[in-house]
């Protein structure tokens, strides 16, 4: 016997939003940084929030039944999770990424129907503003954010990467689109071996400097400023791109791939990693989700399967390309050149 249909996934997914808002809410409020010194009474919680009575208790009651607070009586604390992830002070905080979809993405993605009709953006581009990157990068706190957002995103690809990677034969890399360079220091990091360049626009420097300082590798990693669209890539055995294919059309996406092709050895490889879309575009969500994001963002950019990855290598002349998965949502396409 079929069991009955329920409109459960449709009513959750319907929904999700609420929860969605609560826990960007709650990052905004720094509810979880206000518990990083150890569990606090209801009213101390709420005064430090500086939260209205009306919903104090539903809010955070919200947040205990959703998984990121724990409630003894009436003293609230973080899990595990929220106190590692959560809490502004520490390195493993990757809240950087819910601020951006807080302040920016969420109000966005409020315009999808309007987007998925026109194609447009539904940023400062709609209303003849600057793309992304011109916003971010003219606001130094905003541009921090972004960065240490991504550092967030990446950072479990970027150490499988650093470790699953046949390394053994490289001397040289560079990371396309740096960042703050979390990619280049966990490669560095893990293969002790190795140089690396971080590659991107000259105002990100100060940012990866003092993230290279701070893991104690600047001797071995260094900032070359750069535009892709401008300049030819710097020289080296591997070329890494790290969500940045996705941020553009076909063309932009192509010129990419032949200048990491330029800049590579015979032998060398180019690793591009993002949310890689299944061939059959039927199981990663997240990757189309991430497709409709940029829709929301940018002008041209999609995300695409691997199959569409190494066709574009392969009309570049790279000789050999594979698939391989990394974390969650996340996979690497290698072309060997
Ligand atoms: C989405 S972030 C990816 C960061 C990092 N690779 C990661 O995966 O976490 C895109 C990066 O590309 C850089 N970028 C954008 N336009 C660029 C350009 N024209 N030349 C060089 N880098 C650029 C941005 O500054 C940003 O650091």
């Amino acid at each position: 016997m079929t069991p009955p249909l329920s409109p459960d996934s449709i009513l959750q997914t319907g929904l999700a939003f609420w929860a969605s808002k609560t826990l960007l809410s709650a990052v905004e409020l720094g509810v979880f940084s206000q518990l990083a010194d150890g569990p606090l009474a209801f009213e101390a919680l709420q005064t430090r929030l500086g939260l209205h009575p009306r919903s104090a208790r539903d809010f955070l009651d919200a947040l205990v039944a959703l998984g990121f607070l724990r409630r003894t009586d009436r003293t609230y604390a973080n899990t595990p999770e929220t106190d590692l992830f959560l809490d502004r002070a520490k390195a493993t905080y990757v809240g950087g990424l819910l601020e951006m979809a807080n302040h920016r993405l969420y109000p966005s993605w409020g315009q999808l129907s309007e987007a998925l009709r026109s194609g447009e953006p539904q940023n400062e581009l709609k209303t003849g503003g600057p793309g992304l990157f011109e916003v971010l990068y003219a606001d130094p706190q905003g541009l921090e954010e972004f960065l240490a957002a991504m550092s967030g995103i990446s950072r479990g690809a970027n150490q499988t990467i650093a470790r699953t990677f046949p390394w053994q034969q490289v001397r040289t890399f560079v990371d396309v689109g740096t960042a703050q360079g979390d990619l280049a220091v966990q490669i560095a990091l893990a293969q002790p071996h190795l140089s690396g360049i971080g590659f991107d626009l000259a105002p990100v420097e100060p940012i990866f400097a003092s993230y290279v300082e701070r893991h104690g590798l600047a001797e071995r990693l260094h900032f070359a400023a750069g535009d892709f669209f401008q300049q030819p890539l710097p020289a080296a055995d591997v070329v890494l791109m790290g969500h940045i294919l996705h941020d553009w059309d076909l063309p932009t996406k192509r010129m990419l791939i032949g200048k990491a092709f330029e800049a590579l050895p015979t032998g060398g490889a180019l690793v591009v990693y993002e949310a890689i879309i299944d061939d059959d575009r039927s199981k990663n969500a997240f990757g189309l989700l991430m497709s409709l994001n940029m829709l929301i963002e940018t002008p041209g950019g999609f995300d695409y399967t691997g199959a569409d990855c190494m066709g574009w290598m392969r009309e570049a002349g790279f000789s050999s390309t594979r698939v391989e998965p990394l974390v969650g949502p996340d996979a690497m396409v290698i072309g060997v050149k």
